[in-house]
């Protein structure tokens, strides 16, 4: 490593091998706060301890993987690769850093600063699959091959930079499922995340998980995530009357004419609904200042208008904002739709739809009853799915704090584990074996799929193994159960882990796409698997699988690693 030079977020590509030069440079990591320094203790004090040793320069390799779904589910979107790679292609320590670093090390020799000062990701390769990617437990997520302190400290960004990210793209994705694709998504949550980095990640992996846009305009920003919003209950509240409004003069959509949109444009409407035959009896008196409020936005977005209920939704909400819509449909301009934010979001819209299609025909205006209704109040998968079995007319979901804060789960539990050092594979032991021990050997893992396309069964294989074929019958095993196993002819075999970093080695680097394009892997992805794997109630788990070599490497390793009790 000594004489190697760190490399930068623009000239990373040198340190890179030959192929890098002609790859697109790697930027920095979207949070300024992910550096070196962002990793726990421990992993200084076992580089040290590596270094003392002469160890540091081992060569490991690290698999990042998940134990268990989240959300009771069967199946996990892979999220933040993008992340980790800009982490390490930026990774090297500042003056300032080995400053800070002597300060709560001085029990540590001068030489290890000068050995953290030389350190950079120049020797370290990084696989692992495509970010979007619909992904399952045992089977690692990265691997991260190098010299051992260098990789160790690497533990806790990684895992870090993964866990939040898969688990809220995940819980965007399950949103998607259960709202079905013709619903409008959209992600509210930047008031309720975990600070401004959740809330800027909230808004980066919902758009991944398949949300259609985000109200926080930083996320636009850094993102070009699409942005949307309404207005909120201060605004409607913040409007007495409509004296409150000076200048209510609006031009036609067309430019021709130009109007003053004084009370009784309004109230011939709102008296109209209450002779109109399909509306009779409906409507009664309305709240003023909503109906001020909806004016004024109205005046303000013309060919965008959209009302929040505020004050009671069918005896005043509804028909003032079709009254300003009316109003506005007079000079040529449509309105967009209402939000819906409080009480019983079925009812509300369904009541909502037909008063709309009841003007569309009473007042023929054409598309009137095709309305956007959004809807928003805490909602989550399981209101929805509520919603969904009592019939409902809600165009738009708004979602904020039960999709960002992840509140069904709380963290994916993601993992960083070696299973190599020096070329010689390693075992964690555990009392809890399904759960805890994990898979050793530095590993090539495959998606086989079946006759009717679906993926049937992920297999993990030893890197000096044959690669699996197409038409060529594989033995599956469970890696922990003797009994779980099963022969597979698969249709097509898809390798997992690509190459994302090549460290010095000439392997091409993996392209890193645009969030747009891993926002449709997801959603391909998911739309490939067996739809019992991805039903909410009771899914079915998906198996994930070791070859018949790497089974009994697994259970010699085992036994050669566990101490034989002794009985007395
Ligand atoms: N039809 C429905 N089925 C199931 N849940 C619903 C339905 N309509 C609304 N909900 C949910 O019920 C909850 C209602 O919240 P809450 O009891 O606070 O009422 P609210 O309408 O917000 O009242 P308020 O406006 O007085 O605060 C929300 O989480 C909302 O998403
Ligand atoms: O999924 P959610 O967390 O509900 O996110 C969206 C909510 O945020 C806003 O209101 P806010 O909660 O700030 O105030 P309110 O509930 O008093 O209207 C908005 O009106 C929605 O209700
Ligand atoms: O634009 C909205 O309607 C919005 C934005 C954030 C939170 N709640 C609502
Ligand atoms: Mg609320």
């Amino acid at each position: 490593m000594a004489g190697t030079s760190a490399p930068s977020a623009s000239a990373d590509a040198s340190a890179n091998g030959s192929h890098a030069a002609a790859e697109a440079p790697v930027g920095a990591p979207t949070n300024p706060m992910a550096t070196a320094l962002l990793t726990d203790q421990y992993q200084f004090s076992m580089a040290y301890a590596y270094w003392k040793a002469g160890k540091h320069a081992d060569q490991a390799v690290f698999d990042l993987y998940f134990r268990k779904n989240p959300f009771g589910g069967e199946f996990t979107v892979f999220a933040g690769l993008e992340e980790c790679v800009k982490f390490i292609a930026n990774f090297r320590f500042t003056e300032d850093d080995i400053s800070f670093l002597q300060s709560v090390m001085p029990m540590c020799e001068g030489a290890f600063f000068d050995y953290l000062r030389e350190i950079d990701c120049s020797d370290v390769e990084v696989y692992a699959i495509p970010e979007g990617s619909v992904v399952f437990p045992k089977v690692p997520l990265i691997r991260v091959e190098g010299p051992v302190a260098v990789v160790q400290l690497l533990e806790t960004p990684f895992v870090n930079l993964i866990n939040y990210a898969s688990l809220v793209t995940t819980n965007a994705a399950r949103h998607r499922h259960v709202a079905g694709k013709s619903k409008v998504l959209l992600e509210f949550g930047l008031r309720r995340a975990q600070g401004p980095d959740g809330a800027i990640s909230a808004s980066k992996y919902c758009f991944m998980g398949g949300f259609d846009a985000t109200s926080n305009v930083l996320a636009g920003n850094l993102f070009g995530i699409p942005l949307r919003g309404t207005h909120s209950h201060a605004f409607v509240s913040s409007y007495m009357s409509l004296d409150d409004i000076p200048d209510k003069s609006l031009k036609s959509k067309d430019g021709s004419r130009c109007f003053h949109l004084v009370p009784s444009s309004y109230f011939k409407f709102l008296v109209g609904f209450q002779v109109a035959d399909s509306l009779c009896g409906v409507f009664g008196e309305t709240n003023q200042s909503e109906l001020a409020a909806f004016a004024s936005y109205a005046l303000a977005f013309p060919s965008n208008f959209l009302a929040l209920d505020t004050y009671d939704v069918m005896r005043s909400g509804i028909p003032n904002f079709c009254a300003v819509a009316l109003a506005l449909h007079d000079l040529g301009y449509k309105a967009s739709g209402i939000r819906l934010d409080s009480g019983d979001l079925a009812y509300l819209s369904i009541e909502a739809r037909k008063v709309f299609c009841a003007i569309e025909k009473d007042f023929n205006v054409p598309g009137f009853g095709k309305m956007i209704i959004t809807a928003s109040n805490d909602l989550n998968e399981e209101t929805i799915d509520a919603l969904n079995k009592q019939g409902h007319e809600v165009d738009a979901f708004g979602i904020g704090t039960y999709l960002v804060t992840c509140y069904s789960q709380a963290a994916l539990g993601c993992v960083f584990k070696l299973v190599e050092i020096n070329s010689k594979p390693r075992i964690k032991l555990s009392e809890d074996v399904a759960k805890y021990v994990s898979i050793p050997c530095k590993k090539r893992c495959f998606r086989l799929y079946g006759k009717e396309g679906y993926p049937l069964v992920d297999i993990m294989i030893r890197e000096s193994e044959p690669t699996p074929k197409a038409g060529e019958r594989i033995l599956c095993r469970h890696p922990f159960i003797e009994s779980k196993r099963a022969y597979v002819v698969p249709q097509h075999v898809e390798e997992l882990l690509q190459c994302y970093w090549p460290g010095k080695s000439n392997k091409p680097r993996a392209e890193l796409p645009s969030l747009e394009k891993i926002r449709s892997r997801c959603m391909q992805q998911l739309e490939k698997l067996r739809p019992d794997h991805i039903r909410r109630l009771n899914p079915t788990p998906y198996k994930v699988s070791v070859s018949a070599k790497l089974y009994d490497f697994i259970h010699y390793l085992w036994l050669n690693e566990a101490p034989v009790g002794e009985l007395q």
